[in-house]
């Protein structure tokens, strides 16, 4: 990371005092001792004069400089500690942000200073109260703004994607959030170590604090309390350094923090990689729950029972609310296993939100009737599911780009969907293997997504879905965001893999030439509704002959 010059000079400055802290009080005498006149001028033995009480300033102010320093670390600790781990969980948790969310709003509207010395006075006055008095109370802010980031992120594909194949609360946050919050944490870290030492030399000055310690706050405290202090010069050597320790230490943090806001390289490309990516509108992920394939139970066995060639999807009466809003009206079919079927129809018809439901991303509030997949139940009043997503079956997001992680690496992504394969080298060597079937060389496990193109990144993610060869795949418009060629390329590539593994492909499309050419069955939408017969014909000539004109 390369520094800009006020995070060097900040750094250098902080570092000096850190030194003093660490190291002064071994070689300065007690800053307790009374072995000289009171209000002694700066000399060769008291470089800064003596206290009203006859006390070595420099000796103070140096022992001051530990306990300052060291109260501004704990307190930032548990003050960072906390806004990023409630910021976390309040974030991602619908459940706990009603609590969490609540309790900040509390403590922020209530005037910080005067709370902070109502429970400070409660507490006594030692260190440690003191510490978690601040720590304790000085969280919300950022929490909030944690909060808000996490509240984002979590719409993100990658997201849902992480969720959909790993579901553990623990993972997703250290592994997929976390990271996006660091920024934020470590201004936060800074921010809250300045605010810390100059909170704590205003409640030592006001009396709030340990007594049997010294600190920079205590020695302005002791000054000003003291009539001497100002009919002589002693407030040059009394108020004067402890002021300008205080003073220099805040400034080397906030120098420090200017730098990490505008300069972190992190934060910059995670900027750049926000602008390009819309997070989507909130839809809450259900699981839905597995139902194994039981003779005389599933549907799917039904079929295979009577000798037909059983159905790796099954949708029967199956209709989506969103409120009171209907967006899919009750539709049935059937996705024979090893075939290929194409749900095509205008935008906003409803295509993605079936695609999505089908493979159980709906909430459960919101659907009405029958989902499985082969032989699985998707929806059945909650119960948890244990259909294996990215192994039995696969979802390519519309998206390749919002798909990815943008801070992990291809690979990193690719360990995570893989539970077939237990050892590290057999991930490796089944993801390599997957890239190159998509012609991509094994070097791209290595690369970030913002290091690939979008058509690269729609291959990779074509991988990354077959690499467990799943049975069923549903593709929503894998081929949506590329140029002609390399569409077709793509498109190509997808369909003969499918094949080449006898996979049942869903595709949701807007390209009804290619529909045509590669499906077996084809179901159009227009307004949740499946329509059939002459309008169906109609609507797919009219379809074919427009791209065949505009592309
Ligand atoms: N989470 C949601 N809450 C409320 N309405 C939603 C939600 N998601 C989608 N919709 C609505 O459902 C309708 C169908 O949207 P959907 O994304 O399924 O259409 P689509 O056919 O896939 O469109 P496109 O081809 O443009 O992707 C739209 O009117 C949309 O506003």
């Amino acid at each position: 990371m390369k520094l800009t010059w006020s995070q060097r000079v900040g750094l250098l400055l902080f570092g000096i005092f850190v030194l003093v802290a660490l190291f002064g009080p071994l070689v300065t005498s007690s800053p307790f001792t009374i072995d000289a006149d009171r209000l002694l001028p700066p000399s060769k033995q008291y470089w800064l004069g003596t206290n009203a009480i006859g006390q070595d300033n420099f000796s103070q102010l140096v022992h001051g400089a530990r306990t300052t320093l060291y109260i501004g670390l704990m307190v930032t600790l548990i003050s960072t500690f906390l806004s990023a781990s409630l910021g976390l969980l309040a974030g991602y948790s619908k459940r706990l942000d009603p609590l969490l969310n609540g309790l900040a709003n509390m403590l922020l509207v209530l005037p910080s200073l005067l709370l902070i010395l109502i429970v400070a006075s409660f507490t006594g006055g030692g260190t440690w109260q003191l510490i978690l008095t601040l720590g304790l109370l000085t969280w919300p802010g950022y929490m909030k703004l944690i909060r808000a980031s996490v509240l984002s992120l979590k719409e993100r594909e990658f997201v849902r994607a992480a969720q959909l194949y790993n579901g553990k609360t623990g993972y997703i946050l250290v592994h997929h959030l976390l990271p996006f919050i660091r920024p934020l944490v470590r201004t936060k870290f800074i921010l809250s170590f300045r605010s810390a030492v100059a909170m704590e030399a205003s409640l030592s000055f006001l009396g709030v604090g340990n007594p049997s310690t010294v600190s920079w706050g205590k020695m302005l405290q002791d000054a000003f309390s003291r009539t001497q202090t100002f009919i002589t010069d002693a407030w040059l050597w009394m108020i004067v350094p402890p002021a300008v320790a205080i003073l220099f230490v805040t400034i080397a943090l906030a120098l420090i923090g200017e730098s990490k806001m505008t300069g972190n390289p992190f934060a910059a490309r995670l900027n750049r990689k926000e602008s390009r990516v819309v997070p989507e509108k909130e839809m809450e992920h259900k699981t839905g729950c597995e139902e194994p394939c039981v003779e005389g139970v599933s549907l799917g066995c039904h079929l295979a029972a009577a000798g037909e060639q059983p159905s790796a999807i099954v949708v029967r009466d199956l209709k989506v609310t969103y409120g009171v809003k209907s967006i899919i009206y009750p539709i049935s079919f059937e996705v024979k296993q090893g075939s290929i079927t194409s749900l095509v129809g205008e935008s906003g018809s409803g295509k993605t939100t079936m695609a999505r439901t089908i493979y159980g991303l709906v909430p459960d509030e919101s659907v009405d009737g029958t989902v499985m997949i082969d032989g699985h139940h998707i929806y059945m009043n909650g119960e948890p599911c244990t259909m294996q997503r990215w192994v039995d079956a696969a979802y390519i997001f519309q998206d390749p780009r919002n798909s990815f992680n943008p801070i992990m690496t291809i690979g990193q992504q690719f360990y995570e969907t893989m539970r077939l394969q237990t050892s590290k080298e057999q991930k490796q060597a089944a993801a390599v293997a997957a890239l190159v079937e998509v012609q991509l060389g094994a070097h791209v496990m290595s690369l970030y997504p913002h290091q690939l193109s979008g058509g690269m990144l729609s291959r990779a993610l074509i991988a990354l879905a077959l690499v467990n060869k799943p049975k069923v795949l549903i593709a929503d418009e894998p081929t949506g965001a590329l140029d002609p060629i390399v569409k077709r390329e793509v498109f190509d590539l997808l369909v003969s893999k499918v094949k080449e593994y006898h996979m049942t492909l869903l595709l949701i499309t807007h390209d009804i030439p290619a529909a045509l050419h590669i499906s077996d069955n084809i179901i159009v939408l227009q307004d949740g509704v499946q329509i059939q017969g002459e309008q169906k014909q109609h609507y797919l000539e009219k379809g074919n002959q427009l791209y065949h004109q505009f592309g």
